[in-house]
């Protein structure tokens, strides 16, 4: 059986803020590393043997897997890190704060920018506060920063690097693990359960929680899927 394990980074520091955090390279809170420890401890109880793990090159991803990989003590597993596998960009909203975007904007307004798959937050301008543009790791990688993204613009560069980097070892049989982020992770999730664009709007990953999925061999086919920690379990979209 093989296995793929998504984990939502834990807690950040702009997520307890409840700031919009998107490429801006903040760290997991206390709480946060509480529960990729918790997450680590949950995948070591499964007995499962993963061969690889993925992340992005976001801090509170790469510290949540290394947390959860210390828990499991399998911190010698390979690890990629992906700039494919970011946060959703947030655009102009970065760094402001949920509430208060709420009521400014409306909230309706805000949950069409937070979970809707095509309608982006509004742009980042060059030179703002927060413009990445200018950060050596994505100088270093040639990443032309977004100004803002959709989660289908998301998915538009998600899917590519799945299908071409772990798609292939998933269907050779490699169990797999990916930490990454919400939105990341709900543009994996689509793909994976085939969600269609109204239905991923009620899609939320929560953090630090695995979510366990089992491959139909061969395929990347989920046969079931399961948050490793029942207590924080978001509904899951139903397998087809
Ligand atoms: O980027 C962020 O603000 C969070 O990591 C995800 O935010 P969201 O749940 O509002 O999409």
């Amino acid at each position: 059986m093989t296995r793929l394990a998504l984990i939502r980074h834990g807690q950040s520091q702009w997520n307890l803020e409840n700031r919009f955090t998107g490429w801006v390279d903040v760290d997991l809170t206390e709480k946060g590393r509480a529960e990729a420890h918790k997450a680590g401890s949950l995948l070591k109880d499964t007995g499962i043997e993963f061969s690889a793990c993925f992340t992005s090159v976001q801090k509170r991803a790469i510290r949540t897997l290394w947390m959860a990989l210390d828990e499991m003590d399998r911190m010698w597993l390979p690890v990629t890190r992906a700039w494919q596998l970011n946060e959703r960009h947030y655009g102009g909203l970065t760094g402001l704060n949920k509430a208060e975007t709420a009521e400014k904007h409306g909230a309706d307004q805000v949950k069409v920018w937070r979970r809707s798959y095509d309608i982006p937050p509004p742009p980042l301008e060059k030179g703002a506060a927060f413009d990445l543009s200018k950060d050596l790791r994505y100088i270093s990688l040639g990443v032309d920063v977004p100004a803002t993204e959709s989660l289908k613009l998301t998915l538009d560069r998600v899917q590519p690097y799945f299908e071409a980097e772990i798609a292939p070892r998933i269907e050779s049989g490699e169990s797999l693990i990916i930490a990454a982020h919400g939105n990341s992770l709900r543009a994996l999730v689509k793909i994976l359960f085939d969600v269609s664009n109204d239905d991923i709007v009620n899609v939320e990953i929560p953090t630090g929680n695995p979510l366990l999925i089992e491959m139909m061999d061969g395929t990347l086919k989920p046969s079931s899927a399961r948050y490793l920690d029942g207590e924080r379990a978001t509904d899951l979209p139903p397998i087809k």
